[in-house]
């Protein structure tokens, strides 16, 4: 999709927390295109994040849900989009292991629906594109070896990644069918300001700052694949302009971590911040009961995006690390607004130390 003209650009989960590094990088980008967040503003979804973009002229914000096909189609019809990037989505795999329909619902249900509406604006705009920002959860699990590539064969183990990988399905059965012109693509871990303090990095910093246990669960070998969310955000932009139709490209960091040695640089990064003794928030490390059906080991190849498309990480994790923490320590009111509500609940009936 070339850059040049003006354009109306529809993106999804905007105010969540992916989402919203999207959308503050489309809106300083690309002055002369329209961009539109369509948010439900669930208990992730925060329109605090998008404070310094909320008044530039070429945005807007819809509250709704991408569920009620009434009120997507309705959307659709009055901004005539020029394309859809698609992240509006339930993310959590502990959440979808306990309310597994809701994420059918949102990213099963609601993904279809968007693509109803978006084979209407096809036939009026045929450059229109879809593009749908997933997971290489869809994966499944490596071993202690190998690298996840855009051909390693869907075989997802948690409801979270089971219904992404059937919106990814969908997606792409309704290029064959309907000729849909998408693109997908399947990210690694994101970490950075912004992110809800359910997820592993955003959870225990903002534990090390309370001096609260940091649930470490099993015997923390498994291993995750990190990427700063800014790199994602580029990527995206890339893959969206310039990535070729009905394909995949996965975006990763090359930045593998056990979560236990990882959770123990957060002790030692946080100890200094915070002008602890060394070994002071090691001290809070609880091993505590396994997530069912836990994957060992995500790690994508993302050779592909780099070849062609020139894409690869910018930020070191000692940089996103530090900027991320310097983040959460600068922005405790963001943390106290974000852990009412909901999050008391959730986290009192998950996690009794
Ligand atoms: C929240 C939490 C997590 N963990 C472990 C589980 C995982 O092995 C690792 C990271 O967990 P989470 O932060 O929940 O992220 P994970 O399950 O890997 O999934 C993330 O990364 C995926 C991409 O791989 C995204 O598609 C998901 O939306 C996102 O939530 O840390 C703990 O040991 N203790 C915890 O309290």
């Amino acid at each position: 999709m070339e850059k040049n003209t003006p354009k109306h650009i529809l993106i999804t989960g905007g105010a969540g927390f992916i989402g919203s590094h999207v959308v503050r990088h489309f809106v300083n980008s690309y002055p002369h295109y329209h961009i539109y967040n369509l948010d439900v503003l669930t208990y992730a979804g925060n329109l605090e994040n998008l404070k310094d973009v909320e008044n530039a002229q070429n945005y807007s914000f819809a509250k709704g849900d991408i569920v009620d096909a009434g009120f997507t189609n309705d959307l659709f019809s009055k901004a005539k989009f020029d394309g859809v990037i698609h992240l509006a989505a339930e993310s959590h795999v502990d959440r979808s292991i306990s309310d597994p329909l809701s994420f059918v619902r949102t990213n099963v249900f609601g993904t279809v629906n968007l693509l109803n509406a978006s084979l209407e604006a096809v036939k009026e705009n045929p450059n229109f594109r879809f593009y749908h920002i997933s997971t290489d959860e869809v994966y499944g699990t490596l071993g202690e070896t190998g690298l996840f590539t855009e051909t390693t064969p869907y075989s997802p183990n948690s409801p979270y990644s089971a219904s992404k990988a059937s919106s990814d399905h969908f997606v792409r059965a309704y290029g064959e069918t309907y000729g849909l012109p998408f693109v997908i693509s399947n990210s690694s871990n994101n970490y950075g300001p912004n992110h809800f303090p359910e997820k592993l990095i955003p959870l225990f910093i903002n534990n090390i700052i309370q001096k609260k246990p940091l649930p470490v669960y099993g015997d923390g070998n498994y291993t995750r694949d990190w990427l700063y969310v800014e790199d994602h955000a580029a990527a995206i932009d890339l893959v969206f302009h310039e990535g070729r139709d009905g394909e995949t490209y996965n975006i990763g960091g090359f930045n593998e971590w056990k979560n236990i040695d990882l959770t123990k640089l957060l002790c030692q990064l946080m100890d200094k911040k915070l002008n602890r003794l060394e070994g002071t928030s090691e001290k809070l490390i609880t091993f505590v009961k396994d997530r069912p059906g836990h994957d060992l080991r995500y790690a994508i190849d993302a050779s592909k995006i780099n070849r062609e498309l020139g894409w690869k990480p910018s930020v070191t994790f000692e940089e996103g690390l530090e900027r991320t923490i310097d983040w959460y320590l600068d922005n405790q009111e963001w943390l106290d607004h974000v852990t009412s509500g909901d999050y008391k609940l959730y986290y009192q009936k998950q996690y009794q130390p």
